[in-house]
């Protein structure tokens, strides 16, 4: 056992701890802090907590030393953000990439913000559990009242536990490959109030279904959907390519920036509804769009924001490669009465480069990739149509940094601003303005 001081926190909110030659991560200490150490084979692990930093705030999660859903959950929001602010600064100076980093823009709702769960089931000791899993594991943390996901989806998902048992309904065992539930995901919309439930399971076979089913929507009457899937892949995805609707629509409607939009099971749809709003006016303050303009939407998903813009431009055109969600997009346009918005179901990438066999002439590219950022051959085809304007919106500082470094041959970068969509957790959403230099 050894006494060690903490004296630096990664950009992901780990210590970092150097002990006999190796380097290891740690959760939940601050710089500073004093901990009793126990290194084995199995690794570095904390015994006890010695001292603590008076920057150190109450973890209201029991869970938050296991569970790999939050990491900065014992620091102040102001020192989260600055953390994260930090780690954006950083990645610049890596990249060697001038601009600015913004204050981020914090949440107004820190906790319970996440309109999205998706809980894994497991049985453990003979008990079912439904949770997260452990960071870098497959291992399933028990979490009854996640402080970051939305409180009445934390209420279904427990609902749900208790509906199993009394219907002896087994988890699914990824090993051996038996059991019924996988998962349960659950979508609300604090706008409309309307409830969708996605029930995992590896097969059709759901014996139970339907008295659980009726239990459930008794427990719970605002639940206004609910979906069976099957996934009878040996993945951590989630969802499976078969669902079939047992009650409801099958999908949810929530309102964003006064337009109503239809999320269903498999569409992205941005998990803090709040903030979203934020980021969407964000994007509109640094674009200042023309009426007279012609933009893209790429990675467009249900198509916000190209609808959001399609008010204050001329024309939008949206692509997204997720069908789901462009048959959505082309819906939420429909009951928006949004008429001078199309979409295309297609790779960004080969959007583009049909874009420049076609010699489009655009105003403005909005982006809004995966955590992957843009592929090469995107950014190589941006600057053969060198649109005055591009807004890059990013949920991952270090691709938006390498992607940045790329376009500032023809573009002048703007302030980066970062926005934050993801409180408690290290990640962190950012905006930047991209202007065409001049020759
Ligand atoms: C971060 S989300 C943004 C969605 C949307 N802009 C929003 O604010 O809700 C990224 C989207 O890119 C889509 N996507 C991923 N890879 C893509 C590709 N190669 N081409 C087009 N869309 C892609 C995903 O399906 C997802 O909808």
């Amino acid at each position: 056992m050894k006494t060690i001081e903490i004296k630096q926190i990664n950009t992901q909110g780990y210590a970092v701890v150097e002990l006999d030659n190796q380097v290891f991560t740690l959760p939940n200490l601050l710089v500073g802090e004093k901990v009793q150490v126990d290194h084995t084979t199995q690794g570095l692990t904390v015994v006890k907590r010695l001292t603590d930093s008076p920057n150190r705030v109450s973890v209201r999660c029991p869970k938050f030393d296991t569970c790999g859903g939050c990491q900065l959950m014992h620091m102040s929001y102001t020192d989260q953000l600055k953390l994260k602010q930090q780690q954006i600064v950083e990645l610049c100076s890596k990249y060697q990439l001038e601009t600015n980093v913004l204050d981020p823009i914090g949440s107004k709702e820190p906790f319970n913000y996440r309109n999205k769960i998706q809980m894994t089931f497991r049985e453990h000791k003979g008990k079912i559990v439904a949770g997260l899993y452990e960071e870098n594991t497959h291992k399933v943390v028990n979490i009854n009242d996640c402080d970051i996901q939305d409180k009445v989806a934390n209420q279904i998902i427990n609902t749900f536990k208790v509906l199993m048992k009394k219907h002896k309904i087994t988890p699914y065992d990824e090993d051996k490959r038996t059991g019924i539930i996988r998962h349960v995901m659950v979508k609300r919309s604090i706008e409309t109030k309307q409830i969708l439930v996605v029930i995992i399971t590896p097969s059709q076979i759901f014996p139970g279904r339907n008295n659980l089913v009726k239990d459930l929507m008794i427990a719970h009457p605002d639940i206004t959907s609910i979906v069976h899937n099957i996934n009878d892949r040996k993945t951590s995805i989630v969802l499976g390519e078969v669902s079939k609707v047992i009650t409801g629509k099958g999908y949810i409607e929530d309102i964003l920036m006064g337009k109503r939009f239809i999320i269903g099971p498999k569409t992205f749809y941005q998990v803090n509804a709040h903030q979203t709003e934020v980021l969407y006016n964000q994007v509109l303050k640094v674009l200042k769009p023309n009426k007279n303009d012609v933009v893209l939407d790429a990675y467009a998903g249900i198509g916000t924001i190209g609808m959001m813009l399609s008010d204050h431009v001329k024309t939008v055109m949206s692509v997204e490669i997720n069908k789901e969600s462009v048959r959505n997009a082309v819906k939420n346009a429909e009951i928006n009465g949004v008429k001078n918005i199309e979409f295309v179901a297609m790779d960004a990438k080969d959007y583009m480069l049909h874009l420049v066999e076609q010699k489009m002439k655009l105003d403005a590219v909005i982006v809004d990739p995966p955590r992957s950022g843009l592929d090469l051959e995107f950014v190589k085809a941006i600057q053969v149509l060198r649109p005055k304007k591009m807004v890059y919106i990013s949920c991952d500082p270090e691709t938006l940094v390498r992607d940045l470094k790329q376009l500032s041959r023809s573009y002048q970068i703007g302030d980066i601003q970062p926005v934050d969509m993801f409180s408690q957790t290290y990640h962190i959403e950012n905006v930047v303005l991209l202007t065409l230099k001049t020759a």
